[in-house]
């Protein structure tokens, strides 16, 4: 029999280095990371406006079973996010307004879950956020065993135990933490970067001349002509 386990411990990201992350967003932080990190874009934001980022305690479910969610609660702190997996696709709600009350008790900041949700609306009112690959009221049961914090994959991206979560509007990015700070400063430049960018861009320059995108499409052969030529 496969062995299951709830591990106690995770190593956790500085929190100076979990809030510049949560300050950046999703799409700066996986540029600053090099492009990497993303969950697929079936998990998606179930509420507006909303932005975590904190420690991910992982969880492994077998599919329609939300049994060791409940046992993960246990071994979350503030500042944690959990990351629940199905050990082969699944879409049912196995997680909802209770067990959000059980995670904010704890004071963890939000789900990430390739698997699906419901109670939406009472989640929204809550303030819960939660990521998630559906929503859909089909109901799970309590009866097989899987693990906590042990590495998973969640909508394709490998997810450990104690990697730095940020999640926004445009979906979830993982990061090791030994990796948090480094990502960090380089998304302070990105930011400051873009910043530059945005006033440039809003006093009507163009992109094409900002970023010398003409010789790259005159080499590229894309020509500018005033009509379409007759062939
Ligand atoms: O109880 C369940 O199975 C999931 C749920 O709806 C909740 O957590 O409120
Ligand atoms: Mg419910």
């Amino acid at each position: 029999m496969a062995a299951h386990y709830v591990v106690r411990h995770v190593d956790r990201a500085d929190p100076a280095v979990i809030e510049a992350l949560a300050a950046a967003g999703v799409a700066t932080v996986h540029e600053a990371a090099g492009r990497v990190g993303l969950l697929g874009p079936r998990v998606q934001a179930r509420q507006d406006g909303a932005t975590i980022a904190g420690s991910a305690i992982t969880v492994s479910c077998h599919p329609g079973d939300n049994l060791m969610i409940h046992a993960a609660v246990e071994v979350c702190a503030a500042g944690d996010v959990l990351v629940v997996t199905t050990t082969s696709p699944s879409t049912d709600g196995m997680f909802g307004d209770l067990l959000a009350t059980s995670l904010a008790a704890r004071g963890v900041l939000g789900l990430v879950i390739d698997a699906g949700v419901r109670d939406l609306a009472s989640l929204r009112a809550m303030g819960f956020p939660v990521w998630s690959a559906a929503v859909h009221a089909q109901g799970t049961v309590k009866a097989s065993p899987g693990s906590v914090n042990v590495p998973v994959v969640a909508a394709g991206q490998l997810v450990r135990p104690g990697d730095i979560v940020v999640a926004d509007d445009d979906g979830v990015v993982v990061l090791p933490a030994p990796a948090g700070e480094a990502v960090a400063e380089a998304a302070a430049k990105r930011i400051s970067n873009e910043e530059a960018k945005r006033a440039t861009l809003a006093s009507g320059t163009l992109g094409v001349d900002l970023y010398g995108l003409r010789p790259l499409l005159r080499d590229l052969g894309v020509e500018y002509v005033d009509r379409l030529p007759d062939r």
